[in-house]
C-alpha cells in the first residue's frame, strides 16, 4: 500500500481553474522541490524527519506548519468519513503531489464515486486514474531546477498558469510551441498573489489570446 505524507486535509470550496465553486477535499502532500518564489505553501516544501505527527495533531490545528502525518489511501478515506464531509470533489495538491505514485489514491476515489483533480507543477510523472483530472501549473525557469515533462504537459486537462510579467507569458508561449502537445488544452492565467499590476497583465492577455482568467477565489472570502 502507498504511503502519502499529508501535510493537511481539509473541506472547502475549490477557489481555481475550471472547478472553480466545487464543494472538495483538500488533501496537501508534503515535499516540493521546485522552489518557485512566490510559492503561498513554502510550508510544503521539506520533509522534516521531526515533523512527522500523527493525523489527530494535524487534524486539530487550523494554522500552516510544516508538519505532516503519514497515511494510507484507505486510511484517508476514513478520516474523511470521520469528520462527516460531504464533498464528492477530491483535490490532491502539495507541495508537489506527483512526487507520489497516486495511482491508489485516485482509484479508489473513483471507485467510491469523487471525481479527482490533482494541481502539479508538471515537473514529476503523473501517476493516476486516467479519469483524473490534471491542472498542470507549468514551472520554468526555477531555482530547483526543475522543468515540465512532456508526458505531463500530454496528460494536462487544463493549464493555469501563475503570472506576473511578461515573461511568464513568454514562457507560457514556448510550452505551447511543444511539438508533443498535439490537441489545444484549456488556458487560465492565474496572477501571482491576486497583485493589481500581475492581475492587470492576465486580464489583457486573456482578453487578447481568449485564454480564460483563475483568480484565487478562495483568498477573496477568506477561507483556506
Ligand atoms: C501551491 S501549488 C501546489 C501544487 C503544485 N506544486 C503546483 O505548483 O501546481 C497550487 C497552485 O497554487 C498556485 N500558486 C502558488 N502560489 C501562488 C501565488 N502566490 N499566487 C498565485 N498562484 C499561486 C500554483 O501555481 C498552483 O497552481
Ligand atoms: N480553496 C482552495 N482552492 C484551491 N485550489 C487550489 C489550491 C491549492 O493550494 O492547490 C487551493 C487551496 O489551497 N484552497
Ligand atoms: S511547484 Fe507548487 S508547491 Fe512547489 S514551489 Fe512551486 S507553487 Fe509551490
Ligand atoms: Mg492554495
Amino acid at each position: 500500500m502507498t504511503e502519502l505524507l499529508v501535510n493537511e486535509v481539509f473541506e472547502s470550496i475549490q477557489g481555481e481553474g475550471s472547478f472553480t465553486g466545487v464543494p472538495s477535499i483538500f488533501v496537501r502532500l508534503q515535499g516540493c522541490p521546485v522552489g518557485c518564489p512566490w510559492c503561498d505553501t513554502k510550508h510544503t516544501w521539506e520533509v522534516k524527519p521531526d515533523k512527522l505527527v500523527s493525523s489527530e495533531i494535524i487534524m486539530r490545528q487550523n494554522e500552516e506548519t510544516e508538519q505532516y502525518f503519514s497515511a494510507t489511501p484507505q486510511a484517508l478515506f476514513s478520516l474523511f468519513e470521520r469528520h462527516g464531509y460531504a464533498a464528492k470533489h477530491l483535490v490532491i495538491t502539495g507541495g508537489e503531489p506527483c512526487m507520489f505514485d497516486l495511482t491508489e489514491l485516485t482509484q479508489q476515489a473513483i471507485a467510491e464515486g469523487y471525481s479527482v483533480q490533482i494541481e502539479t507543477s508538471g515537473t514529476f510523472e503523473v501517476r493516476c486514474h486516467a479519469d483524473t483530472w490534471v491542472t498542470l501549473s507549468p514551472k520554468m525557469n526555477m531555482k530547483g531546477g526543475y522543468a515540465v515533462r512532456d508526458d505531463a504537459l500530454v496528460r494536462a486537462n487544463e493549464i493555469k498558469h501563475a503570472i506576473a510579467m511578461d515573461k511568464h507569458i513568454e514562457e507560457l508561449d514556448e510550452l505551447l510551441a511543444r511539438q508533443v502537445l498535439t490537441s489545444k488544452p484549456v488556458i487560465y492565467l492565474q496572477p501571482i498573489s491576486m497583485q493589481k499590476r500581475a492581475t492587470e497583465l492576465a486580464v489583457a492577455t486573456c482578453i487578447k489570446r481568449n485564454w480564460r482568467l483563475s483568480l484565487q477565489t478562495h483568498k477573496f472570502i477568506g477561507v483556506e
